[in-house]
Protein backbone atom coordinates (compact mmCIF):
# COMPACT_ATOMS: atom_id res chain seq x y z
CA UNK A 1 0.00 0.00 0.00
CA UNK A 2 1.34 3.51 -0.58
CA UNK A 3 2.66 5.38 2.29
CA UNK A 4 0.61 8.63 3.78
CA UNK A 5 3.54 11.00 3.03
CA UNK A 6 6.41 9.95 0.56
CA UNK A 7 10.12 11.44 -0.24
CA UNK A 8 12.06 10.85 -2.56
CA UNK A 9 15.65 12.49 -3.25
CA UNK A 10 14.10 14.87 -1.37
CA UNK A 11 17.28 18.12 -0.98
CA UNK A 12 16.43 21.32 -0.17
CA UNK A 13 18.97 24.03 -0.12
CA UNK A 14 18.36 27.31 1.52
CA UNK A 15 19.27 30.83 0.76
CA UNK A 16 21.38 32.14 -2.62
CA UNK A 17 24.46 33.09 -3.31
CA UNK A 18 27.79 32.02 -1.44
CA UNK A 19 25.00 31.68 1.74
CA UNK A 20 23.87 28.29 0.71
CA UNK A 21 22.68 25.99 3.30
CA UNK A 22 21.70 22.16 2.37
CA UNK A 23 19.17 21.51 5.33
CA UNK A 24 18.43 18.23 3.39
CA UNK A 25 20.70 15.81 1.16
CA UNK A 26 18.75 13.19 -0.61
CA UNK A 27 16.03 12.39 2.17
CA UNK A 28 14.44 9.28 0.57
CA UNK A 29 11.59 7.48 3.46
CA UNK A 30 7.95 6.50 3.73
CA UNK A 31 5.77 7.47 6.69
CA UNK A 32 2.50 4.40 6.93
CA UNK A 33 -0.82 4.69 7.32
CA UNK A 34 -1.56 4.75 10.58
CA UNK A 35 2.09 4.71 12.11
CA UNK A 36 3.73 7.32 14.79
CA UNK A 37 7.20 8.52 13.72
CA UNK A 38 9.32 10.54 15.88
CA UNK A 39 12.22 12.85 13.92
CA UNK A 40 15.36 13.45 15.69
CA UNK A 41 18.63 14.99 15.49
CA UNK A 42 21.32 17.44 16.52
CA UNK A 43 20.20 21.31 15.98
CA UNK A 44 20.56 22.15 12.31
CA UNK A 45 20.21 18.37 11.53
CA UNK A 46 16.98 19.45 9.18
CA UNK A 47 14.38 18.12 11.44
CA UNK A 48 12.07 21.17 10.69
CA UNK A 49 12.95 21.47 6.76
CA UNK A 50 11.76 17.97 6.59
CA UNK A 51 8.49 18.75 8.35
CA UNK A 52 7.72 21.74 6.17
CA UNK A 53 8.76 20.39 2.87
CA UNK A 54 6.91 17.28 3.87
CA UNK A 55 3.62 19.23 4.82
CA UNK A 56 3.80 20.93 1.49
CA UNK A 57 4.88 24.57 3.18
CA UNK A 58 8.31 24.46 1.32
CA UNK A 59 9.37 23.55 -2.29
CA UNK A 60 12.44 20.94 -1.97
CA UNK A 61 14.99 22.46 -4.31
CA UNK A 62 15.37 18.68 -5.65
CA UNK A 63 13.08 15.27 -5.45
CA UNK A 64 9.94 14.67 -5.11
CA UNK A 65 6.94 14.83 -2.45
CA UNK A 66 4.03 12.52 -2.43
CA UNK A 67 0.95 13.26 -0.36
CA UNK A 68 -1.92 11.21 0.43
CA UNK A 69 -1.31 9.72 -3.29
CA UNK A 70 -0.58 13.41 -4.52
CA UNK A 71 2.65 14.68 -5.97
CA UNK A 72 2.70 18.12 -4.30
CA UNK A 73 5.80 19.18 -6.92
CA UNK A 74 3.21 19.03 -9.67
CA UNK A 75 0.73 21.56 -8.05
CA UNK A 76 0.28 25.34 -7.90
CA UNK A 77 0.58 27.39 -4.75
CA UNK A 78 -3.53 27.03 -4.72
CA UNK A 79 -3.84 23.50 -4.82
CA UNK A 80 -1.11 23.12 -2.52
CA UNK A 81 -2.79 25.37 -0.24
CA UNK A 82 -6.13 23.04 -0.79
CA UNK A 83 -4.23 20.09 -0.65
CA UNK A 84 -3.15 20.88 3.10
CA UNK A 85 -6.58 21.73 4.14
CA UNK A 86 -7.91 18.82 3.13
CA UNK A 87 -5.33 16.31 4.44
CA UNK A 88 -2.91 17.98 7.13
CA UNK A 89 -3.23 19.08 10.85
CA UNK A 90 -0.19 20.87 12.28
CA UNK A 91 0.19 21.33 16.01
CA UNK A 92 3.80 23.64 16.68
CA UNK A 93 5.38 24.02 20.04
CA UNK A 94 3.47 27.40 20.69
CA UNK A 95 -0.28 26.90 21.22
CA UNK A 96 -1.57 29.39 19.04
CA UNK A 97 -4.72 29.33 20.71
CA UNK A 98 -7.06 32.96 20.56
CA UNK A 99 -7.64 33.95 24.16
CA UNK A 100 -10.81 35.54 23.66
CA UNK A 101 -12.51 32.31 22.33
CA UNK A 102 -13.59 29.18 24.26
CA UNK A 103 -11.50 25.73 23.45
CA UNK A 104 -14.51 24.73 20.92
CA UNK A 105 -14.64 27.75 18.80
CA UNK A 106 -10.65 27.71 18.87
CA UNK A 107 -11.06 23.94 17.57
CA UNK A 108 -14.08 25.28 14.93
CA UNK A 109 -11.87 28.97 14.05
CA UNK A 110 -9.36 27.65 10.94
CA UNK A 111 -12.24 25.32 9.31
CA UNK A 112 -14.55 28.28 9.49
CA UNK A 113 -11.56 30.45 8.44
CA UNK A 114 -11.21 28.33 5.79
CA UNK A 115 -14.62 28.23 4.45
CA UNK A 116 -15.22 24.84 5.58
CA UNK A 117 -17.74 24.25 7.43
CA UNK A 118 -17.84 22.01 10.88
CA UNK A 119 -20.51 20.94 12.67
CA UNK A 120 -21.41 21.64 16.37
CA UNK A 121 -20.74 17.78 16.59
CA UNK A 122 -17.35 17.64 14.80
CA UNK A 123 -16.30 19.71 17.47
CA UNK A 124 -17.63 18.13 20.18
CA UNK A 125 -16.06 14.90 18.64
CA UNK A 126 -12.94 16.43 18.35
CA UNK A 127 -12.51 17.76 22.10
CA UNK A 128 -13.88 14.40 23.42
CA UNK A 129 -11.49 12.67 21.65
CA UNK A 130 -8.39 14.90 23.73
CA UNK A 131 -10.45 13.96 26.39
CA UNK A 132 -11.72 18.00 26.86
CA UNK A 133 -15.50 17.16 25.94
CA UNK A 134 -16.12 19.23 29.41
CA UNK A 135 -14.03 22.05 28.94
CA UNK A 136 -15.46 22.91 25.77
CA UNK A 137 -16.73 26.11 26.81
CA UNK A 138 -13.76 27.14 28.64
CA UNK A 139 -11.20 29.71 27.39
CA UNK A 140 -7.23 29.22 27.31
CA UNK A 141 -6.60 31.21 30.09
CA UNK A 142 -8.79 28.44 32.21
CA UNK A 143 -7.35 25.60 31.02
CA UNK A 144 -3.50 23.99 31.91
CA UNK A 145 -0.83 24.19 29.35
CA UNK A 146 -1.09 20.53 28.49
CA UNK A 147 -5.04 21.38 27.74
CA UNK A 148 -4.22 23.99 25.86
CA UNK A 149 -1.74 22.04 23.67
CA UNK A 150 -4.69 18.96 23.66
CA UNK A 151 -7.61 22.04 22.18
CA UNK A 152 -4.80 22.53 19.77
CA UNK A 153 -4.11 18.81 18.89
CA UNK A 154 -8.29 18.86 18.53
CA UNK A 155 -8.01 21.60 16.19
CA UNK A 156 -5.83 20.37 13.91
CA UNK A 157 -7.84 16.93 13.80
CA UNK A 158 -11.58 18.09 13.76
CA UNK A 159 -11.34 17.81 9.77
CA UNK A 160 -9.32 14.37 10.34
CA UNK A 161 -6.41 14.66 7.92
CA UNK A 162 -4.61 12.25 6.55
CA UNK A 163 -1.35 13.42 8.24
CA UNK A 164 -0.89 15.05 11.77
CA UNK A 165 2.62 17.15 11.86
CA UNK A 166 3.94 17.72 15.07
CA UNK A 167 6.52 20.53 15.50
CA UNK A 168 8.15 20.08 19.60
CA UNK A 169 4.48 19.90 19.86
CA UNK A 170 5.91 19.23 23.97
CA UNK A 171 8.45 21.74 23.97
CA UNK A 172 6.79 24.81 26.03
CA UNK A 173 5.56 21.54 28.46
CA UNK A 174 6.36 20.52 31.68
CA UNK A 175 7.08 16.56 32.46
CA UNK A 176 3.67 15.54 33.50
CA UNK A 177 1.44 17.51 30.77
CA UNK A 178 4.09 16.47 28.24
CA UNK A 179 3.35 12.84 29.05
CA UNK A 180 -0.47 14.01 29.10
CA UNK A 181 -0.35 15.19 25.52
CA UNK A 182 2.06 12.44 23.87
CA UNK A 183 -0.14 9.57 26.35
CA UNK A 184 -3.19 11.24 24.13
CA UNK A 185 -1.22 11.11 20.37
CA UNK A 186 -0.66 7.93 21.22
CA UNK A 187 -3.95 7.20 21.44
CA UNK A 188 -5.11 8.89 18.41
CA UNK A 189 -2.73 6.43 17.04
CA UNK A 190 -4.09 3.48 18.06
CA UNK A 191 -7.61 4.20 18.02
CA UNK A 192 -8.00 6.12 15.43
CA UNK A 193 -4.79 5.20 13.41
CA UNK A 194 -4.06 8.40 13.14
CA UNK A 195 -0.74 8.90 10.88
CA UNK A 196 1.36 11.34 12.94
CA UNK A 197 5.06 12.97 12.08
CA UNK A 198 6.46 14.64 15.13
CA UNK A 199 10.22 16.59 15.39
CA UNK A 200 11.32 16.32 18.82
CA UNK A 201 14.21 16.57 20.76
CA UNK A 202 13.21 15.16 23.58
CA UNK A 203 13.97 10.57 23.65
CA UNK A 204 10.90 9.90 26.60
CA UNK A 205 8.33 11.92 23.80
CA UNK A 206 10.02 10.08 20.99
CA UNK A 207 10.08 6.91 22.53
CA UNK A 208 6.04 7.11 22.60
CA UNK A 209 6.58 6.31 18.54
CA UNK A 210 6.76 3.43 16.86
CA UNK A 211 9.87 4.41 14.88
CA UNK A 212 12.59 6.72 15.11
CA UNK A 213 14.58 8.45 12.29
CA UNK A 214 17.79 10.43 12.97
CA UNK A 215 18.95 12.97 10.87
CA UNK A 216 22.49 14.56 10.65
CA UNK A 217 23.54 16.72 8.37
CA UNK A 218 20.42 16.83 6.14
CA UNK A 219 20.91 12.70 5.85
CA UNK A 220 19.02 9.78 7.56
CA UNK A 221 21.64 8.46 9.66
CA UNK A 222 19.58 5.84 11.21
CA UNK A 223 16.01 4.10 11.83
CA UNK A 224 14.73 2.24 14.68
CA UNK A 225 11.80 0.79 15.28
CA UNK A 226 10.34 0.56 18.30
CA UNK A 227 8.73 -2.75 20.39
CA UNK A 228 5.61 -0.94 21.87
CA UNK A 229 5.10 -3.86 24.03
CA UNK A 230 8.69 -5.07 25.31
CA UNK A 231 8.11 -3.14 28.47
CA UNK A 232 12.05 -1.74 27.69
CA UNK A 233 13.49 1.08 28.37
CA UNK A 234 13.62 2.71 25.04
CA UNK A 235 13.77 6.19 25.86
CA UNK A 236 17.22 5.36 27.41
CA UNK A 237 18.27 3.93 24.22
CA UNK A 238 17.13 6.43 21.88
CA UNK A 239 19.25 9.04 24.47
CA UNK A 240 22.19 6.84 22.82
CA UNK A 241 21.32 7.39 19.98
CA UNK A 242 21.65 10.81 20.26
CA UNK A 243 24.27 11.06 21.84
CA UNK A 244 26.45 9.24 19.53
CA UNK A 245 25.35 11.46 16.55
CA UNK A 246 25.87 14.87 18.74
CA UNK A 247 29.82 13.39 19.13
N1 LIG B 1 15.05 29.93 5.82
C1 LIG B 1 16.31 29.53 5.95
N2 LIG B 1 17.32 30.20 5.36
C2 LIG B 1 18.60 29.78 5.46
N3 LIG B 1 18.99 28.70 6.15
C3 LIG B 1 18.03 28.01 6.78
C4 LIG B 1 16.64 28.37 6.72
N4 LIG B 1 15.93 27.47 7.42
C5 LIG B 1 16.81 26.58 7.92
N5 LIG B 1 18.08 26.89 7.52
C6 LIG B 1 19.30 26.13 7.81
O1 LIG B 1 19.09 24.79 7.38
C7 LIG B 1 19.64 23.88 8.31
C8 LIG B 1 18.54 22.96 8.84
O2 LIG B 1 17.61 23.72 9.60
P1 LIG B 1 16.36 23.08 10.36
O3 LIG B 1 15.64 24.20 11.03
O4 LIG B 1 15.62 22.22 9.44
O5 LIG B 1 17.10 22.17 11.45
P2 LIG B 1 16.53 21.48 12.75
O6 LIG B 1 17.12 20.13 12.80
O7 LIG B 1 15.03 21.60 12.80
O8 LIG B 1 17.20 22.40 13.88
P3 LIG B 1 16.72 22.75 15.38
O9 LIG B 1 16.73 21.44 16.12
O10 LIG B 1 17.80 23.67 15.86
O11 LIG B 1 15.37 23.37 15.29
C9 LIG B 1 20.30 24.73 9.40
O12 LIG B 1 21.67 24.84 9.09
C10 LIG B 1 19.60 26.06 9.29
O13 LIG B 1 20.42 27.10 9.72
Amino acid sequence: MQDTVELHGVRKVHGAGGRQVTALDGVSIGFPRGTFTAIMGPSGSGKSTLLQCAAGLEQPTDGRIVLAGVDIGQQNEKERTQLRRDHIGFVFQAFNLVESLTAAQNVELPSRFAGRKVSPEQVANALAAVGLAERAGHRPSELSGGQQQRVALARALVTRPDVLFADEPTGALDTVTSQEVLRMMRMLVDREGQTTLMVTHDPVAASMADVVVFLKDGRIADRIQLDRHSGGNSAAAIATHMARLEA
